[in-house]
């Protein structure tokens, strides 16, 4: 069986490739609540390289082929990064998921980070970086007096209490981050969202973008891979 696993800033989301089943996904903390033989491993990590090899480790001594992906360019998608290889690999990959889907596209991963990028003409054109939707909710929280629930449910259009105030002004932020850089690039490309908050982002965004959940890991089995030993 292969395992898939996007290894994100806070949260591991994994996918099973078992042979004549559905795969099985999920999100983890730790990779030992995954307990299932595993004979491949592919993986994309935005963490350092040491906390990569220690979070592996169970499965490099076990001898099980581990494979990294790489930022690459190729024919179908060519990276204009200053330095391809500091390009953070989860955006190269939704990015390539992405382009393979929906042509020219603005990619937004609503993680821990919030990123948006740009991909047009089979070229993966760049993008920004922000904090994201609940890591802005508690800077903010941590920074002021504000005490409370705070709410992305229901979102009224002109909120009258704090929960409601607090999650329209995230939402909004994104929102206005995303149209922003729209009009900045000159594009009317379709948006497409991921990330542990896009299923929040596309409600309150009504329509105005397609949601894929697991663009990362779409993004893994069409990427450039090496062997990690
Ligand atoms: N069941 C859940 N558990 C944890 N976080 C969740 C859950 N559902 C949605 N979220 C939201 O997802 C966000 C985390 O995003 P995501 O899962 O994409 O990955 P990440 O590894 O934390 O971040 P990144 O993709 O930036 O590396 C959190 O801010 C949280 O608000
Ligand atoms: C921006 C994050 C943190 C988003 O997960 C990640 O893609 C990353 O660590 N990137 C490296 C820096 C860059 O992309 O320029
Ligand atoms: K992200």
């Amino acid at each position: 069986m292969t395992l898939y696993l996007d290894i994100g800033n806070t949260w591991i989301k994994y996918q099973l490739e078992r042979p004549g089943l559905a795969p099985q996904q999920g999100r983890v903390e730790s990779l030992n609540d995954i307990d299932e033989p595993v004979d491949k491993l592919v993986f994309a990590s935005v963490r350092t390289k040491q906390a990569t090899r220690a979070l592996l480790s169970c499965f490099l001594a076990r001898g099980v082929p581990c494979y990294e992906a790489y930022v690459s360019s190729s024919a179908e998608l060519s990276c204009d990064y200053d330095t391809p290889a500091t390009l953070g690999i989860d955006r190269w990959l939704a990015a390539l998921a992405a382009q393979q889907r929906f042509g020219d596209c603005i990619v937004a991963d609503a993680g821990t980070a919030l990123t948006v990028d740009w991909v047009s003409g089979g070229r993966y054109r760049g993008g920004v970086i922000v904090q994201g939707l609940q890591q802005s909710v508690n800077n903010l929280l941590s920074g002021t007096h504000l005490v409370g629930e705070v709410s992305f449910d229901s979102l009224p259009c002109v909120p009258t209490n704090t929960a409601h105030a607090v999650g329209l002004g995230a939402m909004a932020q994104a929102e206005g981050l995303i149209d922003g850089l729209r009009v900045r690039w000159q594009t009317d490309a379709p948006l497409v969202l991921t990330g542990g908050d896009a299923p929040n982002l596309i409600r309150f965004m009504d329509g105005r973008a397609e949601y894929c959940p697991n663009l990362v890991i779409e993004g893994l089995k069409k990427a450039s891979l090496r062997e990690v030993k």
